[in-house]
């Protein structure tokens, strides 16, 4: 097995692993409430506070043979600086086998700033290139590496403003952004009861409808809001409220009505994150993304002990990197998609333009053999602008 030469990072603006950096009138910046909704002027659009200011990171990993993997998630040029001058240094030189004591130094070595958030989104890119490194030195796909498929195909749900399109393309549910939070008051919850109640109608009863309430809400909205769309049919209430506030989630979860399911998880990182979600009870179903909850290598760590708990490992919208796992884990019984087309009246490639050879779902699966390629499956689409803002 060839050792690592080189790590480098890049950055890249204009969708891709940073989905919210899309251009205008587009669905996923259209009044979707936030906790900055609380302040009018930052109420419209999710830009304007600066959800896409980090952009995409881009880490490409060269073996000594020049085979080269690589990964794309969100952070841009810090995440870059990360990369390049702190973790590259417990990579080159070694073997890629060495992924757990690679993932523990870049981890330890850095918890005294990091531990979440964009430290653990720049561990996770490394660790997602090492393991398309990996696969693609083995000629083998990643999710073969991780156990093999225990279905023939994935069968995912989508997210995004119409749920209704979302039907009509085959997938199992759909999850729609809320729009209005406690600053917009009662008139801002009927709302969101009257949007949920039109997709009822045209989706009719049986078609999961779900609300991503992105961080918004206070324990009391978001049960009057649970209460008031479980009339509805919601199938689960995700993300209500700070990721910090374990203790809300647990009122919560004890809070809603029976059969609706709490989720949240996408903003949680780490085995120890993910423990503290579980053993305080918080939610029904976790929800990490592998690109920010620390890779492959953590989220193996997470999903053996949400087994132990009995739950259910959603993982936040990712492409390829989400879907080699959910297709080897009994407990991950589906995936998430976003729809990214700006309607979205139709499904394209989520993280669009930056990986070439994408797999999109069809009626909303995708056979297990459409991962059939080393790594992850994908080339970086090198005509994009590709930005190497540091080097080591
Ligand atoms: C639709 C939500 O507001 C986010 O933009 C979405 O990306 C995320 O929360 C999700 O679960 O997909
Ligand atoms: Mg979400």
């Amino acid at each position: 097995m060839p050792k690592i030469k080189y790590v480098r990072a890049f950055t890249v603006r204009g969708g891709g692993a940073d989905y919210h950096d899309q251009g205008d009138g587009h669905w996923i910046d259209n009044h979707i409430a936030t906790p900055m909704s609380r302040y009018p002027e930052y109420r419209q659009s999710r830009q304007s506070f600066g959800i896409n200011v980090l952009g995409t990171l881009v880490v490409e990993i060269e073996a000594e043979d020049g085979t080269i993997g690589f990964a794309v998630t969100t952070g841009g040029e810090p995440a870059a600086y990360i990369v390049e001058k702190h973790l590259a240094r417990f990579l080159e030189g070694r073997s890629p086998t060495e992924y757990e004591k690679i993932w523990d130094q870049m981890y330890f070595s850095t918890q005294y700033y990091g531990r979440k958030g964009l430290v653990v989104n720049a561990i996770s890119g490394v660790d997602l290139a090492l393991w398309d490194l990996l696969g693609r030195l083995r000629q083998e796909p990643v999710y073969h590496m991780l156990g093999g498929a225990v279905r023939d195909e994935l069968q995912f749900y989508a997210t995004g403003a119409r749920p209704d399109v979302a039907k009509e393309n085959g997938f199992i549910g759909g999850k729609m952004p809320l729009h209005h939070g406690p600053a917009e008051g009662l008139e801002g919850l009927h709302k969101n009861i009257a949007e949920l109640a039109e997709m009822r109608e045209r989706v009719g009863p049986d078609f999961w409808l779900m609300f991503d309430c992105w961080m918004a809400l206070d324990v009391d909205y978001a049960t009057r809001l649970a209460l008031a769309a479980h009339e509805v049919g919601l199938k689960w209430i995700e993300e209500a409220i700070s990721p910090d506030d374990y203790w809300g989630y647990a009122q919560l979860k004890r809070n809603v009505p029976k059969g609706m399911l709490v989720t949240t998880g996408e903003h949680e990182a780490t085995r120890w994150g993910f423990r503290m979600l579980m053993e305080m009870d918080c939610c029904d179903i976790i929800q990490p993304d592998v690109g920010w909850c620390g890779g492959v290598t953590e989220l193996l760590k997470i999903s053996a002990l949400a087994d132990a708990h009995g739950k259910m490992v959603v993982p936040h919208g990712s492409s390829v990197y989400s879907y080699h796992f959910v297709i080897t884990r009994h407990n991950s019984p589906f995936a998430e998609f976003l729809m990214m087309h700006p309607g979205p009246t139709k499904v394209v490639p989520m993280f669009h333009p930056q990986l070439i050879g994408e797999p999109v779902p069809q009626n909303g699966r995708l056979k297990a053999s459409a991962l059939d390629a080393p790594g992850f499956g994908v080339e970086l689409n090198r005509d994009i602008a590709m930005h190497r803002p540091y080097t080591h």
